[in-house]
């Protein structure tokens, strides 16, 4: 079974363009648990443009009191702080989510848009993914389909990877025959990873659309999906929504 993990991020970027708290995130949390979501991604970042600390804490509560349900917090350990933020590493220690994914993302970044390059930041990675799995957490590494790095992944301590799968999404929309390249180097990027002994992620940009050729990612355990799952629950509201990503992933 691949594991189905909502990304809020795009629940709580709403949210903020007003006061208040309105649409709730951890509501609707709970009813893409309800619709059988196996967890729930959000990815903090400094500027605090979607996912509050305080949405951390709380759906760290709400997922700690649903058994077998997984929260994943994703983002830059060393990105440099804004405001209030208090910082991933703080925050991830403070609320213990069942996984945390890092990213190399700059403060500035629209979205995120490449995996680590571990030969630059593998050093530096090593004390922190450490302290991570002392606490007792997963570590997941938001990576580019390359065996090197891949294997610097196991090299500095991961537990899984996370393939950054945008490069193939945006070769699905256009429909370019470059697909089944991309998609064959993922699959041998996780047939790699999994012979290192790594899990394996995926995500950013996945949709009904793209899925069904990407499920069949060898030994895929998990996807996050947030943006196109939340527009796809404006026309069939979020409880279908996270339904017809499920099923998509049964192959049904
Ligand atoms: C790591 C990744 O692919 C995406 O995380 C992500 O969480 C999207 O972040 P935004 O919602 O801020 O674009
Ligand atoms: N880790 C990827 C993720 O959480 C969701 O990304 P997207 O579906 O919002 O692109």
């Amino acid at each position: 079974m691949i594991a189905l993990s909502v990304n809020l991020n795009k629940i709580a970027l709403i949210r903020n363009s007003r006061e208040g708290n309105f649409p709730d995130v951890v509501t609707h949390a709970r009813t893409c648990l309800d619709a059988g979501a196996q967890g729930i991604t959000v990815h903090p970042r400094p500027d605090q443009r979607h996912i509050r600390p305080g949405d951390v804490r709380e759906l760290a509560a709400l997922c700690g009191n649903r058994h077998g349900i997984e929260f994943n917090v994703e983002g830059n350990p060393f990105a440099a702080h804004q405001g209030d933020y208090p910082g991933l590493m703080e925050l991830v220690l403070e609320t213990q989510p069942d996984q945390c994914t890092l990213v190399p993302d700059n403060n500035d970044q629209l979205t995120s848009d490449h995996g680590f390059n571990l030969k630059l930041d593998g050093p530096r990675l090593v004390p922190v993914i450490a302290k991570l799995k002392d606490a007792g957490i997963r570590v997941s590494l938001f990576m580019d389909p390359d065996q090197e790095q891949i294997s610097l992944a196991k090299d500095v301590g991961a537990d899984r990877i996370e393939l950054y799968t945008g490069p193939y999404a945006e070769a699905v929309a256009k429909q370019s025959p470059e697909m089944e390249d991309i998609f064959n180097t993922h699959c041998a990027a996780a047939e790699h990873a999994r012979h290192l002994g790594l899990g394996v992620n995926a995500g950013h940009d996945l949709n009904l659309v793209n899925l069904p050729r990407y499920r069949a990612l060898p030994g895929l355990q998990e996807v996050s999906i947030g943006h196109a799952l939340t527009v796809d629950a404006i026309a069939m509201g979020l409880e279908n929504a996270v339904k017809a990503y499920l099923d998509c992933l049964a192959g049904k």
